[in-house]
C-alpha cells in the first residue's frame, strides 16, 4: 500500500464521515455482507451556476484519501463509544484491519469539462468499504468541482488577458473552505492569491496590494520617522533623515522621495484639475511610505478618500518621483466607487502623464478593481469598456455564492454482478444501472459531440461509425453521431493499494490548471455562453437505453385505480 499519498487536510480521514456509513457497514456486517462486491458511480445531476458545463476536481485527494484510508486505535475508540453497547465486538477488529487495497477507481481525468448524469467517478470493491467512503469522496468532490468551476466562469467572464486575484480567504467558509479555494480557484485559470499558507503548500504565486487601514494609519508629512541609531526622529526639522529618503536604484545615493512627491504633486495637480489643497497629505504620507518599503513593487490603494481629487493625484505624484530615483511603480487599486468610470479617469491620466513627461510605460500601469465583484459585474463592466488589468476577487468566488453546492451524489449501481436501479418520482433521479463506461465523441471540428455512456460489456464506439445517441428515458429523443474521434473518459486510477495512473504526471496544480483550459477548448462557445447556454448532450446507447427501461419497468410496481 503507498504510504505517502497524505490529503492536503489532516482532516480527511474515515472518521470525516456521516455516522450512517457506519451504523451500514456494521449492519452490513451483520447480514453476512463482508464479501459482497459493489459498484458505486459518482456524479451529479445539474450543471452549477446557471451554466452548461462543470469543471471536475478533487480526484487527487480522493485518491490520496483512499491511499491513507485507515482506522486508528483511538477511532476504534470512539466507534466502539458511539455505536450502541451490544455491538459485536468483533466488528471492531474487522473495522481495524480495513484498508482500499481491494477497491477499484475509475474516474474522469481531474480538470476536465463534464455533465451531469456522467460517472465522474467508478469506485468498485468491497461493498462495506466502498459504501464508507461516500461521505468524504463527496466532499472532497463537491467543493473542488464547483469551486473550480466558479474560477473558470470569472476567467471567461474577464477574458484572457486580465490578471485574476483570489482575495478570499477572511470571507470563505473557515480555514479549509479558505485554502481550498484558493487552491482551486488557481487551478480554475486565477493567476494568484493573497492567501500566503496557501502559496507555500500548493505554490501558486501569492499577490496582494494594501488595506485602508494602512492609508489611514498616516495622517501627515511628519510621521514619515525613523530611528537612527536609537533616537526616533519625530520631528519636523529632521524630517530629511526620515523614513521618506530613499535609495536610487542606481547607484547608493538617497534622495528625499517626500520633496519631490511633493514637487510633482504641484506641477501636475492642475493639469488633472484637482487642488492640492483637496488632497490628502495623510494618504501621501502612507504611500511614500509603501513606495520606500516596496520601491520595484509599488501599488497604491488609492479610493480612500477620495479616488479622483486625492489618491490617483498622490499616486501619480510619487509614481513620479521614484521613477526619477529609477524605479517603475506598479499601478492602483480601487475598492470601491463606479469601478468602470474610475478605471477610465486613472487610465486618462496615466497616458497624459506617460505623454507629458515621456515616460510611455506611465500609460500601462496596472489598474486593480475590487469589491464585491462578481461574475455579472464583469460582464458588464466589460460592456462598459473598462480599463482595468486586474480583478481581485473575495468574497463571491471563495463562497461560490451564486450557487453554495454542487450535487454530487453517490449512488449503488451493481452488486455481485446484478444492475441496480434507484426509482423516483422524479425522472432526473432516476439512476443509471450497471457498470458502465462513457465516450466523448468530437465532431470533426474538433468540439465534442456528445457524452455516450455504454454498459460496461459494449464495445467502445469506432471513430468515422454511426452510433445511435439516445436520450436515457425518452424514447423519442435521438440522433446518430459520426464522430472523428472517441476519447475513453473513465481511466482506472487506483488498484491493489496502488495508483495506476503515473501521479506525477496528471496531479500537480499546474498540470490539472493546464487540462481544465485544454478541456475547456473542446467545448462550443455556446455551450459556455453566460446568457442561455445550449445544453450539451449526454446520451446512452441503445443497448443502455433498453436495459434501464427494462429495468425500470421490471422494478416499478404496478398500481391499482380505485
Ligand atoms: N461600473 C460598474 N458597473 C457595475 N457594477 C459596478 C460598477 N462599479 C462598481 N460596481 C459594483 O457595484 C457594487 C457597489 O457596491 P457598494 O455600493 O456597496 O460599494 P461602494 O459604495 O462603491 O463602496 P463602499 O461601500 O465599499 O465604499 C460592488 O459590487 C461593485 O463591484
Ligand atoms: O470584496 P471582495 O470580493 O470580498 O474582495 C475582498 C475585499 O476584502 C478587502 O476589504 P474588505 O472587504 O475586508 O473591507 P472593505 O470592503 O471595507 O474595504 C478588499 O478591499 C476587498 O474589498
Ligand atoms: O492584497 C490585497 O489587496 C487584498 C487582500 C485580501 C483582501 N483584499 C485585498
Ligand atoms: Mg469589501
Amino acid at each position: 500500500m503507498t504510504s505517502d499519498l497524505i490529503p492536503d487536510n489532516q482532516l480527511v480521514q474515515p472518521l470525516l464521515t456521516d455516522l450512517y456509513q457506519i451504523t451500514m457497514a456494521y449492519a452490513y456486517w451483520k447480514a453476512g455482507k463482508v464479501n459482497d462486491h459493489a459498484v458505486f458511480d459518482l456524479f451529479f445531476r445539474k450543471n452549477p451556476f446557471g451554466g452548461e458545463f462543470t469543471i471536475f476536481a478533487g480526484l487527487e485527494q480522493c485518491i490520496k484519501f483512499l491511499a491513507s484510508f485507515r482506522y486508528t486505535d483511538s477511532d476504534i475508540n470512539f466507534l466502539r463509544n458511539t455505536l450502541p453497547q451490544a455491538t459485536d465486538d468483533e466488528f471492531f477488529v474487522f473495522l481495524k484491519n480495513l484498508n482500499a487495497k481491494d477497491v477499484t477507481l475509475y474516474a474522469i481525468e481531474e480538470g476536465s469539462v463534464v455533465f451531469p448524469k456522467v460517472p465522474l467517478m467508478r469506485v468498485e470493491g468491497p461493498l462495506i468499504l466502498v459504501q464508507l467512503v461516500e461521505t468524504t469522496l463527496l466532499t472532497l468532490v463537491n467543493f473542488a468541482s464547483l469551486m473550480t468551476t466558479n474560477a473558470t466562469r470569472f476567467r471567461m467572464a474577464a477574458g484572457d488577458n486580465i490578471s485574476l486575484l483570489e482575495f478570499g480567504l477572511r470571507r470563505a467558509q473557515g480555514p479549509d473552505g479558505g485554502l481550498s479555494a484558493s487552491k482551486y480557484s488557481y487551478i480554475g485559470g486565477f493567476d494568484g492569491t493573497s492567501n500566503v499558507l496557501a502559496g507555500k503548500m500548493f505554490n501558486i504565486p501569492v499577490k496582494g496590494t494594501h488595506a485602508h487601514a494602512f492609508i489611514n494609519s498616516f495622517s501627515d508629512f511628519a510621521e514619515l520617522r525613523t530611528r537612527i541609531g536609537n533616537r526616533v526622529v519625530l520631528n519636523a526639522q529632521d524630517i530629511f533623515f526620515g523614513s521618506q529618503m530613499l535609495q536610487r536604484c542606481d547607484s547608493s545615493e538617497s534622495e528625499d522621495l517626500l520633496l519631490k512627491s511633493i514637487e510633482y504633486r504641484n506641477i501636475i495637480a492642475p493639469d488633472m484639475n484637482c487642488m492640492v489643497d483637496q488632497a490628502s497629505d495623510g494618504e501621501l504620507t502612507a504611500l511614500i511610505s509603501f513606495a520606500v518599503a516596496f520601491p520595484h513593487n509599488f501599488v497604491a490603494l488609492i479610493d480612500t478618500y477620495d479616488v479622483s481629487r486625492s489618491g490617483l493625484l498622490n499616486f501619480c505624484a510619487v509614481a513620479l518621483a521614484l521613477n526619477d530615483l529609477g524605479y517603475r511603480a506598479m499601478g492602483i487599486r480601487i475598492d470601491s466607487g463606479d469601478l468602470a468610470y474610475l478605471s477610465k479617469v486613472s487610465r486618462h491620466w496615466f497616458t497624459h502623464i506617460a505623454t507629458k513627461f515621456k515616460i510611455p510605460w506611465f500609460a500601462n500601469l496596472t489598474i486593480v478593481a475590487s469589491n464585491d465583484i462578481n461574475e455579472e459585474i464583469i460582464w458588464s463592466l466589460n460592456d462598459q469598456n473598462h480599463k482595468i488589468n486586474c480583478f481581485g476577487i473575495g468574497t463571491n468566488l471563495v463562497t461560490c455564492a451564486k450557487q453554495p453546492a454542487l450535487g454530487c451524489v453517490y449512488k449503488l449501481v451493481e452488486l455481485n454482478g446484478i444492475p441496480r436501479i434507484k426509482l423516483s418520482q422524479d425522472v432526473q433521479k432516476i439512476t443509471m444501472p450497471g457498470r458502465k463506461n462513457v465516450y466523448r465523441l468530437y465532431g470533426s471540428d474538433g468540439y465534442a459531440l456528445c457524452d455516450l455512456l455504454q454498459r460496461s460489456n459494449e464495445p467502445p464506439p469506432n471513430v468515422m461509425t454511426k452510433v445511435l445517441c439516445r436520450h436515457p428515458f425518452n424514447q423519442q429523443k435521438r440522433a446518430f453521431a459520426t464522430p472523428s474521434r472517441v476519447e475513453s473518459l473513465l481511466k482506472m486510477y487506483w488498484q491493489g493499494g496502488n495508483v495506476c495512473m503515473p501521479f506525477n504526471e496528471w496531479s500537480s496544480l499546474e498540470a490539472i490548471r493546464e487540462k481544465v483550459k485544454s478541456s475547456l477548448k473542446t467545448l462550443r462557445q455556446d455551450h459556455k455562453r453566460y446568457l442561455n447556454p445550449t445544453p450539451y448532450k449526454v446520451s446512452v446507447s441503445d443497448n443502455l437505453y433498453s436495459f434501464i427501461n427494462d429495468l425500470w419497468l421490471q422494478n416499478a410496481p404496478i398500481g391499482d385505480l380505485s
